[in-house]
């Protein structure tokens, strides 16, 4: 077990959990008070703005952004560009949530522009990190294969290998760092690979628990405030901020009746989790080049 990786992840959590991140959110409307619930009990500080006059101005002063495609209106993915490009010129890190990609051509096209605003903006200086986080179903469009989403929802049955392919995939398609999520997360930039296997399927039965994990990776992976700097990487954010979810939920389901004391539970647990030696022990694995190690 590595304990000095710990004691700074440790750091770190304790780091996010006091920091009051404000996180800029243009995102859908049937989760955005989840969301906002969610950050605050994180440790974050939530701010939702969608008008195209204003979100410049929001983003000037936000230590993350986050991209929800999940209710599209023409003039959000508007605001959204905007935004974006204020956002990788004042290096704001980006988080994108691609609910329901494949859907329509609307959302596809809408991604495909902050994707490719992303790669002309390759070699420029700043240019700040873009994460994408979403389910199977969503990374496997991103991937250039066929969309097999139903709805918004991606219930995709991948086998454990063809999960972290995908991923891998996805991640040097775009050149983004991938965040998929389900019962087992997979976290990489294409070279590593970081996954995870917490949580709870009562999960899947609250709305908006993959919006929320977006939010998580953006508060974890927000700038930090002077003199209050890290070493991790952004890839190792992004997991912490799932890993900190996902246990959470763990803890949310033992005393939950069904999913409303579960989502309501998971606040609570995700304001009051102590990151004691049990947080760290388990699944998380970290691969490179093939070969599988354990972080821990
Ligand atoms: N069967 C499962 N077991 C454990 N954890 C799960 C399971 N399914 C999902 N999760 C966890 O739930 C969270 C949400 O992931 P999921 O893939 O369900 O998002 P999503 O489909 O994008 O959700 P939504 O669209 O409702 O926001 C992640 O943190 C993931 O780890
Ligand atoms: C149900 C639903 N419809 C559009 S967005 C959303 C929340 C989960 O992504």
């Amino acid at each position: 077990m590595n304990k000095n990786r710990v004691q700074e992840w440790k750091a770190f959590v304790e780091q996010v959990r006091k920091g009051r991140s404000l996180v800029h959110h243009i995102t859908n409307n049937v989760t955005m008070n989840f969301l906002a619930n969610g950050v605050l009990a994180a440790g974050g500080s939530p701010m939702m703005v969608h008008d195209a006059i204003e979100v410049e101005d929001a983003v000037a002063v936000s230590d993350a952004l986050v991209l929800n495609i999940g209710t599209l209106e023409v003039a959000t993915a508007k605001s959204m560009v905007l935004a974006f490009k204020k956002a990788m010129h004042s290096g704001v890190p980006v988080v994108l949530d691609p609910v329901g990609v494949g859907l329509s051509k609307f959302r596809q096209e809408t991604v495909k522009e902050l994707l490719s605003e992303y790669s002309e903006l390759k070699g420029v200086s700043p240019r700040t990190i873009l994460t994408i986080c979403g389910n199977a179903a969503e990374m496997k469009f991103l991937a250039g294969l066929s969309w097999e989403g139903r709805g918004v929802d991606g219930d995709l049955d991948f086998a454990e290998g063809g999960l972290i392919e995908l991923a891998v995939t996805a991640a040097k398609r775009t050149g983004c760092i991938i965040v998929m999520t389900g019962e087992t997360d997979v976290v990489t930039d294409g070279e590593t690979v970081i996954e995870l296997s917490h949580g709870h399927p009562m999960l899947s039965l609250v709305t908006g628990t993959g919006c929320f994990a977006t939010s998580m990776v953006a508060l974890y992976q927000a700038n930090q405030k002077a003199g209050s700097t890290t070493n991790l990487s952004f890839l190792e954010r992004a997991a912490l901020a799932i890993l900190m979810l996902t246990k959470a939920a763990e803890e949310a389901v033992q005393t939950a009746k069904g999913p409303g004391s579960f989502q309501q539970n998971l606040l609570d647990e995700l304001y009051a989790l102590e990151t004691t030696e049990s947080i760290w022990q388990g699944n998380i694995h970290w691969k490179e080049q093939q070969s599988l190690k354990e972080i821990r």
